[in-house]
């Protein structure tokens, strides 16, 4: 039998509360509209230019991380997560740097904007890229906090998907297209779906905090039953793109995502009203996300290099 002493139990839990208020996997929400975007211009054009694309998702990396870390401060403010241990600021207690660490990122993060911006003598990109901050902020921060009125989801939508991809896009071709604004609308949906499936264990937390959050709207069976559909749509949009000739007929492998797809609603048709259960339900989002968003890239890909 293993012995374990309670400084190192004590030790092994403050990591786990750091990794989850972390949210590594998280990151890949970031990244997905950076890729996509930039891989349909490369469908399109044959061409990459890759220090603009890294460029470009260290910044979304950076603004993603100003987003949650001040999700965290906000949120203090509410009272809604006071039950919320790996909340940066109740780990912490320091309010006020947790703020300007954040802060900092969303410096850094505009200043790569800034940089693509300057290097292409073209204001487009960073024009796309503060609207999507502005939707960030809307959701979370004074006095909008519209994610508190269940409209976090359109939010999202419009932030990753057609402002995300676009702006990807632009920054590779400085001109627009239909393809890379359907992708959008796929990155979009799977994207705000990573945030519907949040909220299921979160109803009652919510509910005392005055948050209405679409399952707390809708309850968390017409929430569960919802997904499938949702999960379908982008399945539906991906074979519509590519038979219309909007997307790579490869794109069509994106259609394996289906597999989670199917894991993640089973997951939520069966544990909907059990929070122990269901807390990890993002992170099954978060995978036909993954999934879908990384076998569409190489759908984009695959025509040009074989
Ligand atoms: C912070 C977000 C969700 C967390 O919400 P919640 O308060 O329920 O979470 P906790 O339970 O952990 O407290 C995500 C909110 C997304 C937002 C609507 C849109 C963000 C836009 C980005 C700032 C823009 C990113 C640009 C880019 C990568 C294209
Ligand atoms: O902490 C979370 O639950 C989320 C964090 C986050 O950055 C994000 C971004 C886009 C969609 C959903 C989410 C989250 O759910």
């Amino acid at each position: 039998m293993e012995i374990t002493t309670p400084s190192i139990e004590v030790a092994a839990k403050r990591k786990k509360l750091w990794l989850a208020a972390l949210k590594p996997p998280m990151y890949s929400v970031a990244i997905m509209p950076m890729l996509v975007g930039s891989l349909v211009a490369f469908a399109e054009t044959q061409r990459l230019q890759a220090g603009i694309f890294v460029t470009f998702v260290v910044s979304a990396i950076l603004i993603l991380a100003w987003e949650n870390i001040s999700n965290d401060v906000f949120d203090s403010a509410t009272g809604i997560d006071v039950n919320k241990h790996h909340s940066l600021v109740n780990l912490t207690g320091k309010k006020r740097l947790v703020f300007a660490i954040g802060n900092g990122c969303l410096g850094l993060g505009i200043a790569g904007i800034i940089a693509i911006a300057l290097q292409q003598q073209d204001p487009t990109v960073l024009v796309l890229i503060l609207l999507s901050c502005l939707l960030g902020y809307a959701y979370q921060g004074p006095p909008f906090r519209l994610g508190y009125q269940g409209l976090g989801e359109i939010l999202c939508f419009f932030a990753f998907g057609p402002l995300g991809v676009g702006a990807a896009y632009y920054s590779q071709t400085q001109s627009w297209s239909v393809g890379s604004q359907v992708a959008g609308v796929i990155i979009g949906i799977t994207t705000s779906l990573v945030l519907f499936c949040s909220h299921f264990h979160q109803v009652e937390d919510d509910i005392a905090a005055g948050k209405r959050s679409p399952i707390v709207r809708l309850g968390t069976q017409r929430g569960a039953q919802l997904i499938p559909w949702l999960c379908g749509l982008v399945l539906v949009l991906i074979v519509v793109a590519a038979i219309g000739g909007y997307l790579p007929l490869w794109s069509l492998l994106a259609l394996l995502s289906g597999i989670s797809a199917i894991r993640l609603s089973l997951q939520a048709l069966t544990y909907h009203d059990q929070p122990v259960k269901i807390f990890n339900l993002k992170f099954y989002a978060i995978g036909f996300h993954f999934w879908s968003g990384v076998l569409l890239s190489l759908g984009l890909v695959l025509p040009s290099v074989l």
